[in-house]
């Protein structure tokens, strides 16, 4: 099966903290990989090595079979690498369709029709379009998170990254972003979730890795991971945290 992502032994510090320490690991094309960790164990900077806003101290970090390590994140988005963040950031008084033509225009290089065309197609995926006029910023969470996705596959990505989307939503509206995911994923996109819900991850994802003080410590089989010891005791701490 072909990659479509590779990181070697990519490790990243500030000061003492290391936030990758020689993380390794693939995906392969289509694949759905969760992440699992407590807080603090570099997730985010994983992400942030992988988009590319942050340099890695060494290591090596492949993309669709090119070595992108010294690639800006410019570069790393018109490839195909797409985000959501943790925080969503839209435009707060933009509106719903604006912000989504924003990503299109800007990261997927589309104008016009063809734009606006992306924009309404991923809308409707999103289940926002009937809030395309609406501003942004007087959103609900849940479509708060949802105008993320929407933003991110606006930018017509192979590889979506989600950044903990799930978290903050109750158990209804929970349901319905993974059904959104399960849609995107089943239409070929790769993605790599970040997660604390884990029942929202084992619902989508082919395999997980689990990261602690930047380290991948384990790797596998979303069940088989989730029973071992070690990734119970670091599990009942991320219930916690939650
Ligand atoms: N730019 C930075 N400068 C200094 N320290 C940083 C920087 N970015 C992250 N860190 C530190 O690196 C560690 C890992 O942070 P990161 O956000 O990657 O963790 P995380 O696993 O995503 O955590 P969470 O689950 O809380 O989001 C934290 O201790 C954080 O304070």
């Amino acid at each position: 099966m072909t990659q479509i992502l590779k990181l070697d032994g990519v490790s990243r510090a500030f000061g003492a903290v290391k936030v990758a320490d020689e993380l390794s690991y693939g995906l392969a094309e289509g694949e759905a990989l969760g992440v699992l960790g407590p807080n603090g164990a570099g997730k985010t900077s994983m992400f942030n090595l992988i988009t590319g806003t942050l340099q890695p101290g060494s290591g090596r970090i492949e993309f669709a079979g090119e070595d992108i390590t010294r690639h800006s994140a410019a570069r790393r988005s018109r490839a195909g690498i797409a985000r959501s963040f943790q925080v969503p950031q839209p435009f707060t008084h933009m509106t719903v369709f604006e912000n989504a033509m924003v990503a299109a225009t800007q990261s997927a290089g589309l104008s016009g029709h063809a734009a606006e065309r992306l924009c309404l197609e991923v809308l409707e995926r999103t289940h926002l379009l009937d809030k395309a006029n609406l501003p942004a910023g007087g959103l609900t969470l849940l479509n708060r998170k949802r105008l993320e996705l929407t933003r991110a596959l606006c930018a017509k990505p192979r590889l979506l990254l989600l950044d903990e989307i799930a978290g903050g939503l109750t158990e209804a509206e929970c349901r319905s972003l993974i059904q959104t995911i399960k849609e995107i994923h089943a239409s070929g996109v790769s993605i790599i979730w970040i997660e604390h819900v884990v029942h929202a991850l084992m619902a989508v994802v082919e395999r997980l890795i689990v990261i602690d003080f930047g380290r991948k410590i384990a790797e596998g089989e979303p069940k088989a991971i989730m029973a071992s010891p070690e990734v119970q005791e670091i599990y009942l701490g991320i219930a916690a945290d939650a």
